[in-house]
């Protein structure tokens, strides 16, 4: 199984309670998470990321354990090998676009692997389309420059496992419809599995080989 996760959450506050229980199994490489304002998909993602711990329950992925509470494992964020492209985007606001980009690799960039670094972050400027950008810093980028530095951050390291939430929506439609095809591009070449969250009907026609439709932390079917 490439996914196969088995989550109890509960999220408090002073006046409400959210409850995500979720169990799903699937061989698919590329899956998305849709469903309405508040149904669980950011919550889901981000325990998938290990930015935020179930309260019961395992979650695997590709063969590696991520979380299992009754083998007391839970991997940290950095040894889950994923990518995680957030709604917010984070970029440092003191680097500029190459070096926001190329942030990951530093050790590359002090080391023998100085040319890797300049390739692949030269590759990354072109394909989403931010070569002439590459010297500029986030407060000087539109909305869409911005998101499409965070995508090309979160490719760079290769990761086993992209989780996108919302990675298209600042950008107008035709240049959503070049980015789908770099990502996929980009998801093949680094044979990574992909778990997307978007309103867009045409994200999830073009990635997802399987859909989880979400409605108040339960799953539909
Ligand atoms: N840290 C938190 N503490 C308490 N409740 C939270 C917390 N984070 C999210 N929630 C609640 O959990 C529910 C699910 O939130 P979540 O962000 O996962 O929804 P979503 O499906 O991603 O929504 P959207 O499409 O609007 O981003 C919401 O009712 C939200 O208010």
């Amino acid at each position: 199984m490439n996914f196969n996760w088995n989550i109890q959450k509960t999220l408090l506050t002073n006046q409400s309670s959210f409850q995500l229980n979720l169990e799903y199994a699937s061989s698919c490489q590329s899956i998305a998470i849709f469903g309405p304002s508040g149904a669980g998909k950011t919550t889901l993602i981000k325990i998938i990321a290990g930015l935020m711990i179930p309260d019961a329950g395992s979650i695997t992925i590709k063969n590696n354990v991520f979380f299992d509470d009754k083998q007391k494992i839970n991997l940290k964020p950095q040894q889950r090998n994923l990518a995680y492209f957030f709604q917010t985007y984070s970029l440092f606001p003191h680097l500029t676009v190459q070096q926001n980009i190329a942030f990951s690799l530093k050790k590359g960039f002090l080391n023998p692997c100085k040319h890797r670094y300049n390739t692949e972050v030269s590759e990354l400027l072109e394909q989403f389309e931010l070569s002439n950008l590459a010297h500029q810093y986030p407060h000087e980028l539109s909305g869409g420059q911005q998101q499409r530095v965070a995508l090309a951050r979160a490719l760079i390291t290769k990761p086993k496992l992209l989780l996108l939430d919302e990675p298209f929506s600042m950008l107008d439609y035709q240049l959503r419809q070049r980015l789908r095809v770099e990502v996929k591009y980009i998801q093949q070449q680094i044979n990574c599995l992909l778990l997307i969250i978007s309103h867009d009907p045409e994200d999830i026609n073009f990635f997802a080989d399987d859909v989880l439709s979400l409605k108040n932390g339960k799953m539909e079917r």
